[in-house]
């Protein structure tokens, strides 16, 4: 069965789609579901496990990013994507802000604030979430190597918070595991632990290899989530990239430009619900297996968790709707790159800028190069709320959506 990922067509799609795929009623990982060794290299064999849950790549994956070097300062600033990349921090920035008060709208002064970051990386996120004030951080990725870097660079902000008379100072967990396959609750200290924030920034697109690991990983962002709380995320968006493969021609099976490319392996005309891989590569710092995320089908797992879509923007959306009261910190965060239009001269990566500030001449703007804007505007962020439940007389929760 393949998958018309159209943004029009989706959601009947979805419903067609939805009878040869089921979405299961019950968990559908448990703990012994775990791959063994989750830094296995590329051309090691696949367990049994794996195979039945379709989780074929993970190992790739996380050996990717275990093997991923960290740049330099000077490195990074002479990289083609450095702008950007501080634009995508800042669109995370805006995001946890947004959602962080929402939270702590609902909250007493002095409450705990307690926080899942699944797929943490080496961190990037944790001056945010120092930033945020929160109390309590769990930190967990499938990369031992980037944990283990999380971990040091906590560290590093809690020995200054010490030494600072105001510094806030939370407490943190942070384990390696594979999000898809591990129920994530039972590896916290405490498994009863209620969170009010679950954030899964550039990965959540990770799970949606085969239906198993999606239920699991879904699961693992709603279960914890206290009622009120929130899951956030950033994520490709597969319309864009669909409709992108598309322009590039009836019979394409690849697309990108100088920073950034997609490839798709098979027919790109019958792809599947789950498991709609493509090879994706970004200068430097990406070049690994990912999978198409099929939004109706993401909405429709949040529900099952009791988890209930409250934003869906495109990266290009967001920024525009959150630049008025995040412009001071897009300046502070190097978001943008400063150009004088008139140095332009003939470089087509800058052609936008000559063109929308003929009034504005000898002023310098603010903006990203044309390969870069191609490249974030891939990407969605999008929000989950977690609703109240009561139960049935089988145990089962009962959500109380309000849509
Ligand atoms: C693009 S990085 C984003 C890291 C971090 N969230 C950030 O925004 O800087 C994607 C991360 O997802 C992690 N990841 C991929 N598959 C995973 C899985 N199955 N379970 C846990 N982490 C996974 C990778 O190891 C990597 O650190």
């Amino acid at each position: 069965m393949s998958v018309n990922y159209g943004q029009n067509a989706a959601d009947n799609e979805f419903l067609e789609a939805h009878q040869a795929v089921q979405l299961s009623d019950d968990g559908a990982s448990d703990d012994d579901n775990e791959a063994t060794d989750t830094n296995l290299p590329a051309s090691t064999s696949i367990n049994d496990e794996e195979e039945a849950s379709g989780a074929a790549n993970t190992h790739v994956v996380a050996h990717h990013y275990n093997e991923l070097k960290e740049a330099g300062r000077k490195e990074r600033h002479k990289s083609k994507i450095y702008f950007m990349r501080n634009f995508n921090n800042w669109i995370k920035s805006q995001l946890i802000n947004e959602y962080m008060a929402l939270i702590k709208q609902q909250k007493r002064i002095g409450d705990a604030l307690r926080v899942l970051d699944m797929c943490c990386g080496k961190g990037g996120d944790l001056l945010k979430w120092d930033k945020a004030a929160i109390s309590h951080l769990i930190c967990t990725d499938i990369a031992e190597v980037s944990v283990e870097q999380c971990k040091r660079r906590y560290q590093d902000i809690a020995q200054r918070a010490d030494k600072s008379k105001f510094g806030n100072k939370f407490t943190a967990e942070f384990f390696a595991c594979d999000s898809t396959m591990v129920r994530l609750r039972e590896r916290y200290k405490d498994a009863s632990l209620q969170l009010n924030l679950v954030s899964c920034q550039f990965a959540f697109h990770y799970c949606f290899e085969s239906l198993v690991q999606a239920d699991c990983m879904m699961r693992n962002a709603a279960e914890c989530l206290q009622p009120g709380g929130y899951f956030i995320a950033t994520m490709p968006d597969a319309y864009e990239i669909i409709r992108r493969l598309k322009a590039a021609g009836p019979d394409a099976r690849s697309f990108g430009n100088d920073v950034y490319s997609i490839e798709f392996e098979g027919n790109a005309n019958e792809l599947p619900l789950f498991g709609a891989k493509y090879q994706f590569h970004l200068e430097g710092v990406v070049d690994c297996p990912e999978f198409l995320v099929h939004f109706p089908t993401l909405v429709k797992l949040g529900r099952k968790f009791g988890l209930q879509l409250i934003r869906r923007s495109t990266f290009a959306e967001y920024y525009k709707e959150t630049l008025p009261q995040g412009r001071h910190l897009l300046q502070r965060m190097s978001g943008l790159e400063s150009v004088q239009p008139q140095r332009c001269g003939n470089d087509e990566q800058f052609a936008h800028v000559r063109k929308t500030v003929g009034t504005q001449r000898g002023r310098a703007v603010g903006t990203l190069s044309k390969s870069e804007w191609e490249a974030t505007t891939l990407y969605l962020v999008c929000a989950f709320k977690k609703c109240k439940n009561s139960w049935d007389a089988n145990g089962k929760p009962l959500f109380e959506f309000d849509d």
